[in-house]
């Protein structure tokens, strides 16, 4: 069985591992280096970016993760986790794991307090996905080797760069569990090229 973690230092865990087990894949908390040793992909929840940032530095996984993307290992950032996955931030002069050649811009959709559902179409996945967005990020701009998979109101707010994957809303807070079985598939691929090789 394939194994996928998820990053559980802050924000939406619980929800995650569950869509996870419902596509038929074993979930591993990841709170530190060696949890992540065990997994084959990695999902990056919603939470607060610039806290879990915090915790990333004071576990030292900063280097680990960079190392994690650099072998080709699936990463799925959701919300906050689209942020730390971003090569660039609108507004800040740093990255924090920066590998998605994306600019992302946090709290695009209005206000703190703000949050929305709304149907999405997303490419390959599905014409009507339950979207829910709680003060998400979008993606400004992304670089050639990006495949944008989703707007809403004309705001990129899925993409895919080969094994990374990212999206502004939290699609493990609904009991459609499309697009984990979509990121559960992008883990099976890599796994199967990586057992030929
Ligand atoms: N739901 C979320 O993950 C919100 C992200 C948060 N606004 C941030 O900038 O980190």
């Amino acid at each position: 069985m394939i194994r996928i973690g998820v990053l559980a230092l802050q924000g939406a865990v619980s929800e995650h591992i569950r869509s996870i087990e419902e596509c038929g894949a074993e979930a591993v908390v990841v709170k530190n280096t060696s949890d992540l040793d065990l997994v084959d992909g990695l999902i990056l929840p919603g939470g607060e970016s610039t806290a879990m940032r915090k915790l990333i530095d004071r576990f030292e996984m900063l280097k680990p993760l960079r190392q994690f993307a650099a072998a080709g290992k699936p990463m799925f950032g959701t919300c906050a986790g689209l942020i730390l996955l971003a090569k660039n931030l609108v507004g800040y002069d740093f990255a924090h794991i920066g590998v998605l050649d994306a600019t992302v811009e946090r709290n695009s959709f209005g206000r703190q307090v703000d949050s929305f559902e709304t149907k999405l179409e997303i490419r390959d996945i599905a014409e009507d996905f339950p979207a829910v967005f709680i003060r998400a990020p979008h993606i400004v701009d992304v670089g050639e080797n990006v495949e944008v998979l989703a707007r809403f109101e004309g705001r990129i707010v899925m993409a895919r760069q080969g094994h990374l994957l990212g999206c502004s809303f939290h699609p493990e807070l609904t009991d459609d569990h499309r697009i984990t079985a979509y990121f559960t598939g992008m883990v099976k691929e890599t796994l199967a090229k990586t057992v030929h090789l």
